[in-house]
């Protein structure tokens, strides 16, 4: 439980420009104590203290504004930024080296029983406000953005943005037919374009009409 103490904090270092003494982040870094309070509670937990387990994760809740369930597993160097408005669900699994901002929700659908929370790979970063619902993998190294709604798997080295959330590149390269606002399809333009077309055509029949024929004009 201890042994985490020291890569806790480096963890914040590596990841916060804001972080300026260790003893500031000790002290004033919400996410380490849901953290450290969470490694107590999951201890626990896992020896079916079930109750007791509970009642830490609450009253850390109430100091933090985190919520982690003291079923959820958790890796090695979660850094959570800010933290306030964080839920963890119970089935929960992360990896090592997840970074995760304000008011995520690693949640349920409300329509799976037993594993029912995402599981979260190696060196994952959720943006704030980010909600991932459902019992699927968010694969390593990818990005989650800010507000996205992610309901499906996500593949290793993928950003996904948006709600729902779509996957907008993968591998270090963009993916998907993305329209780009400063050049969107004008269909009033179009239809002008089409008429403009088609007045010029009759035009020209007209005109090839109106040519004079042997034997007469037939513009008289
Ligand atoms: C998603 C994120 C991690 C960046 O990941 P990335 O892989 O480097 O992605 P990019 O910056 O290359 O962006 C890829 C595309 O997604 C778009 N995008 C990025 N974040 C987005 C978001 N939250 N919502 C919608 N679109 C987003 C970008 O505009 C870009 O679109 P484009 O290809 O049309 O230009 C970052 O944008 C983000 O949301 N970070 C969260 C940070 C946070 O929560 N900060 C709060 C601090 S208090
Ligand atoms: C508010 C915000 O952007 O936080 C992110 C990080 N703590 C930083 O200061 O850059």
């Amino acid at each position: 439980m201890f042994r985490h103490f020291h890569s806790d904090i480096n963890a914040v270092f590596e990841n916060d420009p804001a972080a300026r003494s260790r003893f500031e982040v000790v002290f004033t870094y919400s996410g380490l104590h849901a953290i450290w309070a969470h490694r107590i509670a999951h201890s626990l937990y896992r020896n079916k203290w079930y109750t007791v387990a509970r009642i830490i994760s609450q009253f850390s809740r109430f100091m933090t504004g985190i919520e982690i369930h003291p079923g959820a597993t958790i890796g090695s160097r979660l850094f959570i930024d800010h933290g306030m408005g964080v839920v963890i669900g119970e089935t929960c699994e992360l990896g090592d080296d997840v970074v995760i901002y304000q008011g995520v929700t690693l949640g349920g659908t409300g329509k799976e029983k037993g594993k029912r929370h995402p599981t979260i790979g190696n060196s994952v970063v959720i943006g704030s406000g980010a909600k991932v619902l459902g019992s699927f993998k968010v694969g390593d190294n990818s990005n989650i953005g800010s507000n996205a709604v992610v309901l499906r798997e996500v593949p290793d080295n993928s950003t996904v943005v948006g709600n729902p959330g779509r996957i907008v590149k993968r591998n270090g390269e963009r993916v998907g037919d993305r329209l780009d606002h400063k050049q969107l399809p004008d269909p009033v333009i179009e239809m002008f374009r089409e008429m403009q077309k088609e007045i010029d055509g009759l035009k020209s029949e007209l005109e090839k009409l109106r040519e004079p024929v042997a034997g007469g004009d037939l513009r008289k």
